[in-house]
């Protein structure tokens, strides 16, 4: 494992325009440190895809600078993404899916093969499946193991920065919980920088050190998160996140009354 944090990602006056026309963001700034686990919320349709994906280099700026510090070398699997959907290839088992980012970074040769397999099953045991998994399709898997591999499998090139889209917005709540836990354990492990996105409050609150706070196109404001980690089961149960979820919750409301 290496010993730096992760990259911290800076945008200022952002502008993303799509082809027919239609502006999502117009002048954003928002900035975040390296090696902070942070959520995004906002309801559906605010633009938090489109960030997402623009800090992920997938959607195009029209105006404005976004920053990584340190920059992110190119084509090395330094970010990693998780899709809402686990988005496996359905025919590559649970740990061809893993391996297959170093696959395409490093064209493997037969000792390199056996390297990328170890580490695969390193991460697939990592995220919580048993071996009897390791050589399953993902259609032989459930929802939550799915994800459990996606999320190895955006890991395995151990990305200084980790984008997730709604990635347990699929699963009931108390996998989202289980997961959620899982993510904190990795983010306390390693200390790189993980934004989550999520238009589920408590989740951001959850697993997050600041949610940001979005509504068509803009940041209304932020929520510092200041419970330790891990924030388990019983912390939700006990009602230490309703305070912060209140918060974001009156934040949301504020700008639907104007
Ligand atoms: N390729 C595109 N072309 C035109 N408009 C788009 C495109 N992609 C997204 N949009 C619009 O941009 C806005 C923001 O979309 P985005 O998917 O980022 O929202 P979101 O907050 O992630 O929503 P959800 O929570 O439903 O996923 C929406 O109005 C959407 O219709």
């Amino acid at each position: 494992m290496q010993d730096s944090t992760g990259a911290s990602i800076s945008g200022h006056q952002l502008q993303i325009q799509f082809c027919n026309g239609a502006t999502v963001f117009d002048d954003l700034d928002f900035e975040i440190r390296s090696g902070q686990m942070v959520a995004i919320v906002g309801p559906s349709g605010c633009g938090k895809t489109t960030l997402l994906r623009a800090i992920a280099g997938l959607q195009d700026i029209h105006s404005g600078c976004l920053r990584f510090d340190p920059p992110l070398a190119q084509g090395r699997g330094m970010l990693g993404y998780v899709f809402q959907k686990a988005a496996l290839m359905p025919w590559r088992t649970a740990w061809r899916n893993v391996a297959l980012p170093l696959e395409l970074i490093d064209k493997p040769n037969a000792p390199r093969r056996r390297e990328h397999q170890t580490l695969a099953s390193q991460w697939l045991q990592t995220v919580g499946l048993q071996p009897d998994d390791y050589q399953k399709l993902p259609e032989q898997l459930s929802g939550g193991m799915q994800m459990r591999v996606s999320i190895a499998r955006a890991l395995i090139t151990d990305p200084s920065v980790l984008l997730l889209d709604e990635p347990f917005s699929a699963l009931d709540d108390l996998l989202r919980i289980r997961l959620g836990l899982l993510l904190q354990q990795l983010w306390m492990q390693r200390k790189r920088t993980v934004v989550l996105v999520t238009h589920n409050i408590q989740e951001a609150v959850q697993n997050s050190q600041r949610v940001l706070v979005m509504n068509h196109g803009n940041l209304l404001g932020e929520v510092a998160v200041d419970l330790p980690y891990p924030r388990t089961q019983a912390m939700v149960g006990d009602g230490v996140l309703l305070p912060y979820v209140d918060q974001v919750t009156h934040m949301l409301q504020g700008s639907e009354d104007e």
